[in-house]
């Protein structure tokens, strides 16, 4: 099993309007209301691969209580902790006429050191039967800077291998409790690192303490420096499109490759593959198969010379 931790879960919204512009009036054509926060997606994709994948975190509230209800159908298993505050909503703005995607993220609710402990005994149950964790997405208020750094921890004591998506300074210290894998992308490794240069920065990355790095680069595809070696993988052609998910579709891709122990450059492909399959799907955290599978063989991945 794999499992997903969203701290800040959150109901997606994705609103789609003819042309968007400031100080205007907008007619939203079509709504899509998804349940979400980065771990929720990553957990949707591993199911679409095949994976068992158990979801906790914490929701309440009416956009919880709907959230739970649009998970319930679908395969990832539903462990989240209940709150008294009110699951945050996410809004993306998609603009028909240009296809460029706005997204706005509420900070979500407030969360009490009772829920943080009840988390806790979650979490440590849950751990007992999981093959890999991801830590996923910003954190809720009242919830501590280190927090990621400390489920690091408890992770590593529990022999499960974990991987960090987050930003900012839960980013920084997570990387300090020396997770298996980050998956920074190209702002959030350059705000970390101060370097622009995503090869120079993923080496920083790793002297900070991640054993691994994938730095998404958008276009230009991820970069993966192990202590293996160094690859690069590009997709076939640029995809225009909602990148909203498009990283925690990644993250599932490597997060698989990782439990069914695949080679680097196949991790990465199928890294790549999947994240812009969902850039070409309407709504965040989705993939057609098909379109995945004709994008997987032409990924390219290259060797880079020098060892991580
Ligand atoms: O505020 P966070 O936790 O950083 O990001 C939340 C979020 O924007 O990320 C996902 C896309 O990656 C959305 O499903 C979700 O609403």
């Amino acid at each position: 099993m794999i499992l997903t931790v969203t701290l800040n879960t959150a109901l997606d919204i994705t609103y789609r309007v003819p042309s968007l512009a400031p100080h205007a009036s907008h007619r939203v054509t079509d709504v899509a209301e998804r349940p979400g926060g980065k771990g929720l997606n990553v957990a949707r994709v591993l199911a679409a691969l095949g994976h068992d994948t158990v979801v906790t975190g914490f929701a309440g509230g009416p956009c919880g209580a709907v959230l739970r209800d649009l998970l319930a159908p679908l395969p990832p298993v539903d462990a989240l902790v209940p709150v008294a505050g009110r699951t945050r909503r996410t809004v993306a703005v998609v603009d028909a006429a240009t296809g460029d995607t706005t997204q706005l993220n509420e900070p979500g609710p407030a969360i009490t050191p009772e829920e943080w402990a009840a988390f806790l005994t979650t979490y440590a149950e849950l751990l007992g039967g999981a093959d890999a964790v991801a830590l996923c997405g910003s954190l809720p208020p009242g919830i501590h800077v280190g927090a990621y750094a400390e489920l690091i921890r408890r992770a590593r004591a529990a022999g499960v291998p974990v991987l960090l998506d987050t930003s900012g300074e839960p980013l920084r210290r997570g990387i300090a409790a020396r997770p298996d894998l980050v998956k920074p992308n190209a702002d959030e490794l350059a705000r970390l690192t101060g370097s622009r240069d995503p090869l120079r920065a993923a080496h920083d990355a790793r002297r900070r303490g991640a054993h691994t790095v994938v730095a998404s680069l958008g276009p230009d595809g991820m970069l993966a420096a192990a202590p293996e070696g160094l690859w690069w993988a590009a997709p076939p052609a640029t995809v225009r499109g909602n990148p909203t998910g498009a990283g925690d579709s990644a993250v599932a891709g490597l997060l698989s490759g990782l439990v069914e122990g695949l080679p680097w450059p196949q991790r990465l492909a199928r890294a790549v593959a999947l994240s812009a399959a969902t850039v070409l799907a309407p709504a965040a955290g989705e993939f057609d198969v098909s379109t995945y599978e004709d994008l997987l063989p032409r990924v390219e991945v290259t060797t880079q010379a020098t060892a991580a």
